[in-house]
C-alpha cells in the first residue's frame, strides 16, 4: 500500500510519450488535467493524512492518437518553505507544524492565539478551477494558485477573501453554459455572524472593465447565516439546478474555538471537526431568482455528504443526489498510519458511501395533513413528510451502495439526468472498479481488473452528441503490481468497454480531482504541447504485463 499512498512521487518535467494500445478516437484533443497530494515526507518529518501531501499536479495531453505525460509538484509557498527547511513547517488537514522547533515559547504561542482564523495552508491539492481562460489549483482554504495548464508551472497565489469574504471554499465549484464559476465559502465570525457564503465568478470582465483579472468581479450571490456561530458546518460540496442552490448544513462540524488554539495545543485541523450524530442534516434550498432560501425548514437524519453527484427540478419537486456516509469515519481511514501492509484490516468503512436521492417540495401547502408525503412523483420513493411547525422530514431512496468520486456529463449538471460515472469502493475506501449507473434503470456497468486502482472517471462528450452518454470516461490506473506499469484508460461511455490505453513508464501517484481541456478551448497560438516537444518526447517503454 505504501507504494500507493505513502511514497514520494517523482516529477516527470519532461512531457514522456506514453505507448497506446487500442485506438483513441481521433476527435479526442485535448489535455487532462489532475491534482492530488504526491509528497508526504520532507527530510526527516511525515505528514500523518493522505490529504496532507504536497500537490502534484500531472497532465496527459492526446494529440492525433498520442498520450503524452508529465508532472510537476505546485510551487506553493508551503511548498517553498518545506523545501527550504527540509522539514514540515505549515500546518495541514491532519498534521500541525511549527515554523520553528521552539514551539513552547510563551510570546511565540501568544501570537498564534492572537488569530481566532489561522493563516492556512496554500498547498492546493484537491481540484483545478476554470476561471475564464485561467486555471487554478485549489483545495478548502482561502487560498488558490493560478497554474500555467501547458507547462504545470505555479503562477500568481490568489486570496479569495481579497475579493469576498470567505476563510474556506470548496474545491468543487459550479458553471453554467457561459463559464460563470459558482461557489461556495464559509465566513467565520465577520461582524458577529459566521455565514455560508455562495459567491460568484464572472467568466470575463464586464465590457467597461475588459482585461481585468475575472476573480476581481467576484460577487456575493447570497448567503446563509450558520445556526451555529462557533461551530459551522464542514462541507466539500453543494449542489445546483437550473432555478436552485442546494447546501447541506450536516453536523459535521468544525469547532472554531477547538481551530485556533489549535497551535498552541499542538493539535491538527482534523480534530477540530466532529461528528454530532445526535444532531440533524439541515437541507437549504436557495431560490436563485430572489437569491433568498425557501422559508420551509427542510431537514433529514444526520449524515455526512462529501460529494453532490447532481441535482434537479421535476414537477415542483427538486431532486439531489449524493453520496453519504453514516458517520465521519471517511477521514479516519486516510491517516498514513493506517495505510499500510494491514490496510485490509485498518481501512474497513464502518459506513459504505451510498448514493441517495432526495425530494424536495418546492412549495409546501400549509394546509397539507401532518404526516402526509408531499412528494408525488412517481420517478422515486424519496419522501418529504408534513411534521407539525411547517418542518418538513425528507426521507431519501436509495439508489447504489459502494461508490464515491462521482462525475456526469457536466451538460446535464442541474438538469434531469441518468448516468453516474463513479469509482467502486466497497469496504474499503480504495477504488476497485469504474462504474456506470444508470438512474433510470438501476443497472450499472463496470470496468475493472486485478491490482489496478482507477481515479475519478471523467467524461468528456463526443463533439455534437445528443446521447448522455455518448462519449469517452478518462480515469488515470496505478498498479500495486509493479511490473504494471501505470496508464490512462480510455473507455467507451456507451458500452463501457476499452478502447484505449496509454502506459507509462513513469511513477504516476493516484489522484483526487481535475478536468479535461478540449483543444478548443486553449488559446490556438500556445498549444498544449509544441510540435518541438512533442518530436522530443522520449518513448514510454513497456514492462511485460503480469
Ligand atoms: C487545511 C484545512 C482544511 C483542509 C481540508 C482538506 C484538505 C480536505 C480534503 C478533503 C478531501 C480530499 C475529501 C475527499 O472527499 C480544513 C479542514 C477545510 C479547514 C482547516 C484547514
Ligand atoms: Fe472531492
Amino acid at each position: 500500500m505504501d507504494i500507493i499512498f505513502g511514497r514520494n512521487k517523482k516529477e516527470q518535467l519532461e512531457p514522456v510519450r506514453a505507448k497506446v494500445t487500442g485506438r483513441i478516437p481521433t476527435w479526442l484533443q485535448g489535455t487532462l488535467l489532475r491534482n492530488g497530494p504526491g509528497m508526504h515526507t520532507v527530510g526527516e518529518t511525515r505528514y500523518n493524512h493522505w490529504f496532507d501531501g504536497l500537490a502534484l499536479l500531472h497532465s496527459f495531453t492526446i494529440r492525433d492518437g498520442e498520450v503524452y505525460y508529465r508532472s510537476k509538484y505546485l510551487r506553493s509557498d508551503t511548498y517553498k518553505a518545506n523545501i527550504e527547511a527540509n522539514r514540515i513547517v505549515v500546518s495541514e488537514f491532519g498534521t500541525m507544524a511549527y515554523p520553528d522547533p521552539c514551539k513552547n515559547i510563551f510570546s511565540k504561542a501568544f501570537s498564534y492565539l492572537s488569530h481566532t482564523i489561522p493563516d492556512f495552508t496554500d498547498n492546493c491539492l484537491i481540484n483545478i478551477m476554470k476561471c475564464g481562460e485561467d486555471f487554478y489549483a485549489t483545495t478548502e482554504t482561502n487560498y488558490i494558485r493560478k497554474i500555467n495548464p501547458q507547462t504545470l508551472e505555479t503562477l500568481e497565489k490568489v486570496d479569495y477573501r481579497k475579493y469576498v469574504a470567505v476563510n474556506l471554499a470548496t474545491a468543487h465549484p459550479h458553471y453554467d453554459a457561459a463559464g460563470n464559476v459558482l461557489n461556495m465559502g464559509t465566513s467565520i465570525i465577520d461582524k458577529g455572524k459566521t455565514r455560508y457564503v455562495v459567491f460568484r465568478i464572472p467568466a470575463a470582465a464586464p465590457e467597461n472593465k475588459k482585461g481585468t483579472n475575472p476573480l476581481k468581479h467576484t460577487e456575493v450571490f447570497c448567503s446563509i447565516t450558520s445556526r451555529s456561530l462557533l461551530s459551522p458546518s464542514y462541507y466539500h460540496s453543494f449542489g445546483v439546478t437550473e432555478n436552485h442552490i442546494v447546501f447541506l448544513e450536516q453536523p459535521f462540524k468544525l469547532d472554531i474555538l477547538k481551530m485556533s488554539t489549535a497551535y498552541i495545543r499542538g493539535a491538527n485541523w482534523a480534530s477540530c471537526l466532529a461528528f454530532h450524530k445526535e444532531d440533524k442534516t439541515y437541507i437549504h434550498v436557495i431560490d436563485q431568482r430572489t437569491r433568498k432560501p425557501l422559508p420551509t425548514k427542510f431537514y433529514t437524519d444526520p449524515m455526512v455528504v462529501f460529494h453532490h453527484v447532481n441535482a434537479y427540478e421535476e414537477d415542483g419537486c427538486l431532486l439531489f443526489d449524493v453520496i453519504t456516509y453514516e458517520d465521519s469515519s471517511l477521514y479516519e481511514l486516510f491517516y498514513l498510519a493506517n495505510l499500510n501492509q494491514d490496510f485490509e484490516e485498518n481501512c474497513r468503512l464502518t459506513s459504505i458511501p451510498t448514493l441517495r436521492r432526495f425530494a424536495v417540495p418546492l412549495s409546501v401547502d400549509k394546509n397539507a395533513e401532518v404526516g402526509s408525503n408531499l412528494i408525488k412523483l412517481t420517478s422515486t420513493t424519496a419522501k418529504a413528510l408534513k411534521e407539525k411547525d411547517d418542518q418538513v422530514y425528507c426521507q431519501p431512496e436509495l439508489l447504489y451502495e459502494g461508490l464515491e468520486l462521482p462525475r456526469i456529463n457536466y451538460a446535464r449538471n442541474g438538469k434531469p439526468y441518468r448516468y453516474v460515472f463513479a469509482a467502486e469502493v466497497q469496504w474499503s475506501p480504495i477504488p476497485t472498479k469504474i462504474l456506470k449507473y444508470d438512474v433510470l434503470t438501476k443497472s450499472s456497468l463496470k470496468w475493472g481488473q486485478e491490482h489496478c486502482w482507477p481515479a475519478e472517471p471523467l467524461f468528456v462528450p463526443t463533439p455534437g452528441a445528443q446521447d448522455e452518454d455518448d462519449g469517452i470516461i478518462l480515469s488515470a490506473i496505478v498498479s500495486t503490481d509493479p511490473q504494471k506499469l501505470p496508464f490512462l484508460l480510455i473507455l467507451d461511455a456507451k458500452s463501457f468497454t476499452e478502447l484505449a490505453r496509454a502506459s507509462i513508464d513513469v511513477e504516476m501517484h493516484l489522484d483526487l480531482h481535475g478536468l479535461f481541456i478540449p483543444d478548443t478551448d486553449w488559446d490556438a497560438r500556445k498549444p498544449a504541447l509544441s510540435q518541438e516537444e512533442r518530436d522530443r518526447a522520449p518513448d514510454s517503454c513497456v514492462a511485460p504485463q503480469a
